[in-house]
């Protein structure tokens, strides 16, 4: 089972230095993505941008739990698990917090491996090994009909910033990368190509075919039962590859998983 500890709750102001908001922080495996199955300690900082109907961290984003960690805890946690090389940062968003590149210099100056999950709506220079790039489809808004706590009053604000093209063009120049999209079925097909198209023309660096990955959105095992095959046939047809949700095949809803 994954080894979990969550920050204390605690306000910022009683933490000494740097401080992130951080959700949860545990050692787990690698679940989505070309790095899958790889031995981890995930970083999930509180806080988000966006406000995706279907986030599976409710809590760093609908409604952000507002514990905080100095980075001097946060590291020294890490190194806590000592058979992990690779860490995770995660959120939410980790790149709206100016801190998280703090965190992200100290962990590369101990040789860490750093994958760093975010929507791709914001850039920063950092020494991240894998920028791991989720851009959000027009099928992640939260419409009335699917807000999970209000009646669409995200919508437009979230329709408004899931994409930006030049911090897209910016990670992808910057970082090794991989687009991982969440597809709820075949309609997304058109605007992932079209995303695409649009990114392999603003940056300067090539995405191969195999840094696409196609996730199916769900967070239990039931849901992803019932979706799985379909969105491994799109790859299929399409090229690109097909990543699972290994935690949550493994763990299915559980927290710090
Ligand atoms: C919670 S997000 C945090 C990082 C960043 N905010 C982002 O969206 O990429 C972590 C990963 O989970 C994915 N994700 C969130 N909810 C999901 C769901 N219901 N089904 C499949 N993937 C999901 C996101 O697309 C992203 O790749
Ligand atoms: N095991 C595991 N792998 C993951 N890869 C990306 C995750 C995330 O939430 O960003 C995640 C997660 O929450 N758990
Ligand atoms: S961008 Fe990521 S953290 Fe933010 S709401 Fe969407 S899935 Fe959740
Ligand atoms: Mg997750």
């Amino acid at each position: 089972m994954p080894v979990r500890s969550t920050a204390d709750e605690q306000p910022a102001d009683d933490v000494d230095g740097t401080a992130l908001p951080v959700n949860e922080l545990f050692y787990s495996l690698q679940g989505e993505g070309k790095l899958t199955g790889t031995p981890s300690v995930f970083v999930r900082t509180s806080g988000c941008n966006l406000r995706c109907w279907f986030c599976d961290s409710y809590h760093t984003s609908w409604e952000p739990t507002h514990a905080t960690m100095s980075v001097d805890d946060i590291v020294e946690e890490v190194q806590s698990h000592d058979d992990a090389d690779h860490v995770v940062l995660t959120g939410g968003e980790p790149l709206v917090h100016d801190e998280s590149v703090t965190l992200i210099e100290r962990l590369a100056d101990l040789d860490y491996h750093i994958t760093v999950e975010t929507n791709g709506t914001i850039h920063r220079d950092a020494p991240i090994d894998l920028a791991s790039i989720s851009p959000k489809l027009a099928s992640s808004t939260p419409t009335p009909e699917k807000d999970p706590k209000g009646d669409g009053e995200w919508a437009d604000r979230h329709e408004d910033r899931r994409i930006d093209l030049d911090a897209l063009s910016a990670l992808v120049d910057d970082y090794d990368a991989q687009l991982k999209f969440v597809v709820t079925g075949p309609d997304d097909m058109p605007e992932i190509e079209s995303l695409l198209s649009d990114v392999r023309a603003a940056a300067s660096s090539r995405i191969l075919d195999s840094d696409v990955l196609l996730m199916p959105e769900g967070t239990t095992r039931d849901e992803l039962d019932a979706r799985r095959n379909e969105v491994a046939d799109l790859a299929m047809e399409y090229g690109y590859r097909y990543t699972p949700r290994l935690h949550v095949d493994l763990w299915n809803d559980a927290p710090e998983t």
